[in-house]
């Protein structure tokens, strides 16, 4: 039934807008949640006049009722009023506030929370009126900059909070000095709790298309744009944004500034840049905030690393010498110090020694695995290796744990069963984020906006891939998740990979074909849909060429070329013997056709042999 839902009395300074909708289905929202702890009554709260509007809603001023028989009160609150929402939704809305509310109830550094409440059938949050928020305070200095005293003093704060409600598997999203709020002492609060998360997966009334973007453009981490194929969005993305908030309020200016959404995400999300940091900050806050700007979010600081590296400089007892010792310890292996600060291992863990960063080639391992029996001071393990008498002397940082025969970074592939079970349409490949002693995951899967959490029981090792492969769709796939490229002929084209991305998609170039203007030249893969193809493994003189041609798009009519070029020769070489010695009936001529063999399979043999080919395309 369609109907109207009644606004509480109103003073009349906004417009009144009508609801059309389930208005049945609203009243059982509205009375399940009377009964949850962060629920306020509509008819309680007074909207007065609206003080900002957002990307994720509008802003009001608003004065809250309380009474009992002993008292009545009147506060001052500031309600978010958030876009409309497909009522069918509501409920989850609702539900996931209620989990935040009682998670933030009690953490500093943290906008306090009145409760939730639907006005005018909008979810509404209503929260303390602060004096303003740090945005506002820039925009009312000259140059819009914060000292750097400042900036640290409330980034240390908000950072505590953040890591806080981090520890409570709440992520924030929407990270930037218009969400930091100050209150009369001047002390900072968080001040959104993370309306995009949760909103996550929740569609607009009017259509089945998802009602929000996942952030504010300015402040989104690449994975951030598209975490169901780039992502998934995890704790680090939030480091993304607080790095690009903390160098606003420095320079005064935020990040892409003047740039459309459209550019900013080519700039983020394909051209991989990096916001611009101002020079001469102390070497480790400057070293965080490079950190918060690495592409992929797993070589991104932690909320803890940020606050280690601001209460050092603020305590004024930093040192460059440990983090030097770090990135000789590992610098060869290409991760960044806030990688391999995420695990730390313990006597007694299953060890083996760490790949390469983008290569899922073990090499020459120096443990293949074994068993920590011993730590020393300067960071390095005693490691029995099965079949060496000693334990090997090995720095930490070059170990990674293995636990129930699995590693963070495994390319991992969910069970059928466990599949069947949730009824999912994620992929069934993904790449293993975390694993606790315990056996407990975190899992990135395609299609998936934030992490799976399950046991290893529910995980078997898949096959990896890493740059520079050549992949193609496996027989037999009729429908594929992404879209794929196809050769002139009809066929599946074979693309390289570009980049593995942390659920395990794969960015795929096809450099064997010839792209003309806008035409897209990459494409995103599924690894549960892609098989290998090298060639060696590519059957026959035919395939084996195929394969030559994928190198790039040159390749074939180089070879056409060289072709023609063949088979003049050839030509010349026929006609000049045939002057010489003239045919003589059938036999002679069956022997001048076995004479001209393809000349394609003549130039592949040769691709094999001499080194005429360029030697990027010798195998
Ligand atoms: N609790 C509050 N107390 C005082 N002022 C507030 C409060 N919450 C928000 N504001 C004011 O409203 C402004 C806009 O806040 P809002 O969070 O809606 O905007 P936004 O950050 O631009 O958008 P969004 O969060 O939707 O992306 C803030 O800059 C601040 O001036």
């Amino acid at each position: 039934m369609a109907g109207k839902v009644v606004a509480p009395e109103s003073s009349g300074a906004f417009e009144y807008e009508l609801f059309e909708g389930d208005a049945d289905n609203l009243r059982t929202v509205v009375a399940a949640s009377n009964h949850s702890t962060s629920w306020i009554d509509p008819a309680t709260l007074k909207l007065r006049h609206r003080i900002g509007r957002g990307l994720f809603g509008d802003v009001y001023l608003a004065t809250r009722h309380q009474s009992d028989k002993d008292y009545e009160q009147f506060h001052e609150v500031i309600v978010k009023m958030l876009r409309p929402v497909k009522e069918d939704c509501f409920r989850t809305v609702l539900d996931r506030f209620d989990n935040v509310f009682a998670k933030c109830q009690g953490v500093g550094g943290i906008c306090l929370l009145h409760g939730v409440s639907i006005i005018r059938g909008r979810i509404c949050f209503v929260m303390k009126f602060y004096e303003g928020s740090i945005g506002d305070k820039m925009a009312r200095l000259k140059g819009g900059k914060l000292s750097l005293t400042d900036v640290l003093r409330y980034g240390l704060s908000l950072a505590e909070g953040i890591s806080e409600l981090h520890s409570k598997g709440v992520l924030i999203l929407n990270l930037k000095p218009c969400n930091f709020l100050l209150d009369e002492n001047d002390q900072a609060f968080l001040g959104d709790i993370g309306i995009p998360f949760l909103l996550l997966g929740v569609l607009s009334p009017s259509s089945d298309t998802m009602t929000h973007t996942l952030g504010t453009p300015s402040y989104m981490a690449p994975e951030q744009w598209q975490p169901e194929i780039m992502g998934p969005v995890s704790l680090e993305t939030d480091s993304w944004g607080f790095g690009c908030s903390i160098v606003e309020m420095l320079m005064g200016r935020p990040p892409w500034l003047g740039m459309s959404v459209d550019e900013i995400n080519n700039s983020v999300v394909r051209k991989q840049e990096k916001p611009g940091i101002p020079s001469g900050l102390p070497p480790p806050v400057e070293n965080v905030l490079l950190g918060c700007f690495e592409y992929d979010f797993r070589s991104r600081p932690l909320m803890k690393d940020i606050i280690q590296a601001f209460k050092s400089v603020l305590n004024g007892d930093y040192s460059v010498a440990r983090r030097r010792a770090i990135e000789d310890a590992a610098g060869d292996l290409g991760y960044t110090e806030w990688f391999l600060s995420k695990d730390h291992l313990i006597v007694g863990d299953t060890v083996r020694s760490r790949k390469a960063l983008n290569s899922c080639r073990a090499g020459n391992m120096e443990i293949p695995e074994g068993v920590i029996v011993g730590q020393d001071q300067n960071g390095s393990a005693l490691v029995r290796v099965h079949g060496i008498h000693d334990p090997v002397r090995v720095h930490m940082l070059r170990l990674e744990r293995v636990s129930h025969g699995l590693a963070s970074g495994d390319c991992v592939r969910l069970k059928e069963e466990v599949m069947d079970k949730e009824k999912t349409k994620h992929s069934p490949v993904g790449i293993l984020h975390s694993i606790d002693r315990d056996g407990s995951v975190t899992v990135g899967f395609i299609g998936m906006e934030t992490l799976w959490k399950g046991n290893s029981s529910h995980l078997q090792m898949a096959e990896a891939y890493s740059v520079g492969q050549f992949v193609r769709p496996k027989p037999g796939i009729l429908s594929l998740r992404f879209q794929w490229a196809r050769r002139r002929d009809g066929e599946w084209a074979t693309g390289r990979i570009l980049r593995v991305y942390p659920n395990g998609s794969l960015l795929v170039k096809f450099p064997g074909l010839l792209m003309f203007g806008a035409e897209e030249d990459t494409f995103v893969a599924d690894p549960s849909e892609v098989e290998l193809v090298s060639f060696h493994n590519s059957p026959g003189i035919v395939k084996k060429y195929r394969h030559l041609e994928d190198f790039h798009w040159v390749v074939r009519p180089a070879m056409i070329a060289l072709s023609l070029f063949a088979t003049i020769k050839f030509g010349s070489f026929v006609l000049g013997r045939s002057k010489r010695r003239p045919p003589h009936g059938k036999e002679s001529q069956t022997e001048a056709q076995s004479q001209q063999r393809p000349v394609i399979e003549a130039v592949v043999e040769a691709a094999n042999g001499p080194g005429w080919l360029p030697r990027q395309l010798r195998f």
